[in-house]
Protein backbone atom coordinates (compact mmCIF):
# COMPACT_ATOMS: atom_id res chain seq x y z
CA UNK A 1 0.00 0.00 0.00
CA UNK A 2 1.19 3.29 -0.60
CA UNK A 3 0.31 5.97 2.08
CA UNK A 4 0.45 9.79 1.49
CA UNK A 5 -0.36 12.57 3.90
CA UNK A 6 1.89 15.93 3.04
CA UNK A 7 1.81 19.37 3.18
CA UNK A 8 4.42 21.54 1.34
CA UNK A 9 4.21 24.99 0.37
CA UNK A 10 6.20 26.09 -2.66
CA UNK A 11 6.25 30.19 -3.39
CA UNK A 12 2.78 30.83 -3.98
CA UNK A 13 1.23 26.99 -4.72
CA UNK A 14 0.69 24.72 -1.91
CA UNK A 15 0.33 20.84 -2.01
CA UNK A 16 -2.06 19.07 0.73
CA UNK A 17 -2.75 15.63 -0.77
CA UNK A 18 -3.53 12.32 1.43
CA UNK A 19 -4.41 9.31 -0.14
CA UNK A 20 -4.26 5.67 0.47
CA UNK A 21 -3.65 3.48 -2.36
CA UNK A 22 -4.03 -0.26 -2.38
CA UNK A 23 -3.64 -0.44 -5.94
CA UNK A 24 -0.91 -1.92 -8.46
CA UNK A 25 -1.46 1.26 -10.56
CA UNK A 26 -1.89 4.42 -8.81
CA UNK A 27 -2.80 7.10 -11.28
CA UNK A 28 -1.64 10.79 -10.83
CA UNK A 29 -4.72 12.65 -12.61
CA UNK A 30 -4.90 16.11 -13.07
CA UNK A 31 -4.56 19.66 -14.98
CA UNK A 32 -0.70 21.51 -16.03
CA UNK A 33 0.21 23.08 -12.62
CA UNK A 34 -2.24 20.92 -10.75
CA UNK A 35 1.06 19.55 -8.72
CA UNK A 36 1.73 15.84 -9.62
CA UNK A 37 5.25 16.65 -10.49
CA UNK A 38 5.34 18.43 -6.89
CA UNK A 39 3.79 15.38 -5.31
CA UNK A 40 5.64 12.51 -7.25
CA UNK A 41 9.13 14.15 -6.50
CA UNK A 42 8.20 13.98 -2.41
CA UNK A 43 7.67 10.33 -2.93
CA UNK A 44 11.03 10.29 -4.80
CA UNK A 45 12.33 11.48 -1.98
CA UNK A 46 13.61 14.65 -4.21
CA UNK A 47 11.98 17.13 -2.38
CA UNK A 48 11.18 17.01 1.37
CA UNK A 49 7.50 17.84 2.84
CA UNK A 50 6.78 20.67 5.31
CA UNK A 51 5.14 18.02 7.37
CA UNK A 52 3.52 14.69 6.92
CA UNK A 53 4.43 10.78 6.33
CA UNK A 54 5.25 8.63 2.93
CA UNK A 55 4.96 5.21 3.47
CA UNK A 56 5.28 2.30 1.30
CA UNK A 57 3.96 -1.18 2.39
CA UNK A 58 4.79 0.04 5.67
CA UNK A 59 8.15 0.86 5.22
CA UNK A 60 8.54 4.84 6.34
CA UNK A 61 9.62 7.06 4.05
CA UNK A 62 8.94 10.27 4.85
CA UNK A 63 7.27 10.89 8.94
CA UNK A 64 8.22 14.97 9.95
CA UNK A 65 7.12 14.41 13.26
CA UNK A 66 10.12 11.87 13.43
CA UNK A 67 12.54 13.85 11.54
CA UNK A 68 12.61 11.00 9.04
CA UNK A 69 13.61 11.80 5.89
CA UNK A 70 14.95 8.42 3.77
CA UNK A 71 17.72 9.94 1.42
CA UNK A 72 16.60 9.23 -2.36
CA UNK A 73 19.18 6.40 -3.16
CA UNK A 74 17.94 4.59 -0.01
CA UNK A 75 14.03 4.31 -0.80
CA UNK A 76 14.64 1.83 -3.67
CA UNK A 77 12.05 3.81 -5.94
CA UNK A 78 12.43 3.53 -9.58
CA UNK A 79 11.76 7.08 -11.59
CA UNK A 80 10.60 6.84 -15.61
CA UNK A 81 10.23 10.11 -17.14
CA UNK A 82 8.86 11.88 -20.01
CA UNK A 83 11.99 11.86 -21.56
CA UNK A 84 13.67 8.46 -21.56
CA UNK A 85 16.78 10.19 -20.01
CA UNK A 86 19.30 7.21 -21.27
CA UNK A 87 22.87 8.20 -21.36
CA UNK A 88 23.97 9.07 -25.41
CA UNK A 89 27.01 7.48 -25.16
CA UNK A 90 26.60 4.19 -23.47
CA UNK A 91 24.92 1.62 -25.23
CA UNK A 92 21.67 -0.08 -24.54
CA UNK A 93 23.27 -2.77 -22.22
CA UNK A 94 25.33 -0.47 -20.05
CA UNK A 95 22.19 1.95 -19.64
CA UNK A 96 20.33 -1.07 -18.33
CA UNK A 97 23.17 -1.86 -16.16
CA UNK A 98 23.85 1.33 -14.88
CA UNK A 99 21.03 1.65 -12.21
CA UNK A 100 22.26 -1.71 -11.09
CA UNK A 101 26.04 -0.59 -10.56
CA UNK A 102 25.33 2.58 -8.72
CA UNK A 103 22.97 0.68 -6.48
CA UNK A 104 26.03 -2.20 -5.88
CA UNK A 105 23.28 -4.92 -6.57
CA UNK A 106 24.35 -8.50 -8.11
CA UNK A 107 23.60 -9.06 -11.26
CA UNK A 108 20.16 -11.35 -11.90
CA UNK A 109 20.66 -12.69 -15.27
CA UNK A 110 17.44 -14.75 -15.16
CA UNK A 111 15.88 -11.11 -13.77
CA UNK A 112 17.37 -9.43 -17.28
CA UNK A 113 16.42 -11.94 -19.25
CA UNK A 114 13.03 -11.53 -18.36
CA UNK A 115 12.85 -8.18 -19.04
CA UNK A 116 14.19 -8.49 -21.98
CA UNK A 117 11.83 -10.37 -23.00
CA UNK A 118 9.33 -8.44 -21.29
CA UNK A 119 9.95 -5.15 -22.81
CA UNK A 120 11.19 -6.49 -26.21
CA UNK A 121 14.92 -4.84 -26.32
CA UNK A 122 17.10 -8.01 -26.38
CA UNK A 123 17.53 -7.08 -29.78
CA UNK A 124 18.31 -3.53 -29.23
CA UNK A 125 21.40 -4.30 -26.45
CA UNK A 126 23.90 -2.73 -28.99
CA UNK A 127 22.69 0.31 -30.03
CA UNK A 128 22.70 3.80 -28.46
CA UNK A 129 19.97 5.28 -27.60
CA UNK A 130 20.35 7.79 -30.61
CA UNK A 131 19.47 4.46 -32.95
CA UNK A 132 16.29 4.15 -30.97
CA UNK A 133 12.83 5.45 -31.62
CA UNK A 134 10.74 7.40 -28.70
CA UNK A 135 9.05 3.67 -28.11
CA UNK A 136 12.07 1.92 -28.05
CA UNK A 137 13.79 4.44 -25.57
CA UNK A 138 11.14 4.25 -22.90
CA UNK A 139 11.25 0.49 -22.94
CA UNK A 140 15.30 0.64 -21.98
CA UNK A 141 14.07 3.29 -19.24
CA UNK A 142 11.45 1.14 -18.10
CA UNK A 143 14.09 -1.75 -17.98
CA UNK A 144 16.66 0.17 -16.48
CA UNK A 145 14.81 1.36 -13.25
CA UNK A 146 12.97 -2.32 -12.87
CA UNK A 147 16.96 -3.23 -13.19
CA UNK A 148 17.50 -1.56 -9.44
CA UNK A 149 14.36 -3.92 -7.99
CA UNK A 150 12.47 -1.01 -6.69
CA UNK A 151 10.39 -1.37 -4.25
CA UNK A 152 8.15 1.30 -6.14
CA UNK A 153 8.15 2.69 -9.91
CA UNK A 154 7.35 6.41 -10.56
CA UNK A 155 5.95 7.18 -13.38
CA UNK A 156 6.32 11.04 -14.41
CA UNK A 157 4.12 10.97 -18.12
CA UNK A 158 6.48 8.03 -19.56
CA UNK A 159 4.07 8.32 -22.82
CA UNK A 160 4.16 12.13 -23.22
CA UNK A 161 6.22 12.71 -25.72
CA UNK A 162 5.19 9.70 -28.02
CA UNK A 163 2.41 10.09 -30.58
CA UNK A 164 -0.50 8.17 -30.36
CA UNK A 165 0.65 5.11 -32.46
CA UNK A 166 3.75 5.15 -30.13
CA UNK A 167 1.30 5.29 -27.27
CA UNK A 168 -0.31 2.24 -28.44
CA UNK A 169 2.58 0.38 -29.24
CA UNK A 170 3.70 1.12 -25.62
CA UNK A 171 0.84 0.63 -24.00
CA UNK A 172 0.86 -3.33 -23.87
CA UNK A 173 4.11 -3.19 -22.72
CA UNK A 174 2.77 -1.38 -19.40
CA UNK A 175 0.14 -3.53 -18.97
CA UNK A 176 2.43 -6.24 -18.71
CA UNK A 177 4.79 -4.84 -16.14
CA UNK A 178 1.88 -4.06 -14.50
CA UNK A 179 0.32 -7.43 -14.25
CA UNK A 180 3.44 -9.65 -14.41
CA UNK A 181 6.32 -7.57 -12.34
CA UNK A 182 4.46 -7.34 -9.26
CA UNK A 183 6.22 -4.09 -8.50
CA UNK A 184 3.27 -1.53 -7.23
CA UNK A 185 3.50 1.62 -9.87
CA UNK A 186 2.50 5.59 -9.95
CA UNK A 187 1.64 6.72 -13.13
CA UNK A 188 1.28 10.64 -13.80
CA UNK A 189 -0.30 11.86 -16.74
CA UNK A 190 -2.99 14.13 -18.08
CA UNK A 191 -4.52 11.65 -20.68
CA UNK A 192 -7.40 9.75 -18.97
CA UNK A 193 -7.69 7.34 -21.38
CA UNK A 194 -4.15 6.07 -20.10
CA UNK A 195 -5.62 5.79 -17.01
CA UNK A 196 -8.34 3.65 -18.07
CA UNK A 197 -6.75 0.76 -19.52
CA UNK A 198 -4.00 1.07 -16.63
CA UNK A 199 -4.72 2.14 -12.97
CA UNK A 200 -6.43 0.57 -10.68
CA UNK A 201 -7.17 3.58 -8.28
CA UNK A 202 -6.94 6.97 -9.12
CA UNK A 203 -6.12 10.40 -7.35
CA UNK A 204 -7.59 13.60 -9.20
CA UNK A 205 -5.40 16.72 -8.43
CA UNK A 206 -6.89 20.11 -8.69
CA UNK A 207 -4.88 23.14 -7.48
CA UNK A 208 -2.72 20.92 -5.20
CA UNK A 209 -5.53 18.93 -3.39
CA UNK A 210 -7.49 15.90 -4.07
CA UNK A 211 -10.41 16.38 -5.76
CA UNK A 212 -11.15 13.08 -6.18
CA UNK A 213 -10.11 9.19 -5.09
CA UNK A 214 -10.98 6.00 -6.66
CA UNK A 215 -11.38 3.67 -9.23
CA UNK A 216 -10.92 4.94 -12.84
CA UNK A 217 -14.55 5.49 -12.85
CA UNK A 218 -13.90 9.18 -11.19
CA UNK A 219 -11.97 9.94 -14.47
CA UNK A 220 -13.98 12.45 -16.77
CA UNK A 221 -15.18 11.33 -19.85
N1 LIG B 1 10.12 25.15 -6.29
C1 LIG B 1 9.01 25.81 -6.63
N2 LIG B 1 8.83 27.10 -6.27
C2 LIG B 1 7.71 27.76 -6.57
N3 LIG B 1 6.67 27.21 -7.25
C3 LIG B 1 6.80 25.95 -7.64
C4 LIG B 1 7.97 25.17 -7.36
N4 LIG B 1 7.79 23.93 -7.87
C5 LIG B 1 6.57 23.93 -8.45
N5 LIG B 1 5.97 25.14 -8.32
C6 LIG B 1 4.63 25.49 -8.79
O1 LIG B 1 3.75 24.51 -8.30
C7 LIG B 1 2.69 24.29 -9.23
C8 LIG B 1 2.55 22.80 -9.50
O2 LIG B 1 3.65 22.36 -10.30
P1 LIG B 1 3.83 20.84 -10.73
O3 LIG B 1 5.00 20.78 -11.65
O4 LIG B 1 3.83 19.98 -9.55
O5 LIG B 1 2.48 20.60 -11.57
P2 LIG B 1 2.12 19.43 -12.57
O6 LIG B 1 0.71 19.04 -12.22
O7 LIG B 1 3.14 18.37 -12.51
O8 LIG B 1 2.16 20.18 -13.96
P3 LIG B 1 2.56 19.63 -15.43
O9 LIG B 1 1.47 18.68 -15.83
O10 LIG B 1 2.57 20.87 -16.27
O11 LIG B 1 3.91 18.99 -15.31
C9 LIG B 1 3.01 25.12 -10.45
O12 LIG B 1 2.23 26.29 -10.40
C10 LIG B 1 4.49 25.44 -10.29
O13 LIG B 1 4.81 26.66 -10.89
Amino acid sequence: MLGVKVSKRLGSFSVDVAFASEGRVTGLFGASGSGKTSLINMIAGLQTPDRGVISVDGDVLDDTDQQLHLAVHRRRIGYVFQDARLFPHLDVRRNLDYGRRMNHLTRDTAQEARLNEMLNIGHLLDRRPGQLSGGERQRVALGRALLTRPRLLLMDEPMGALDEDRKAEILPYLIRLRDETGVPMVYVTHDPDELRQLASQVVILKRGRVAAFGGPEVLPA
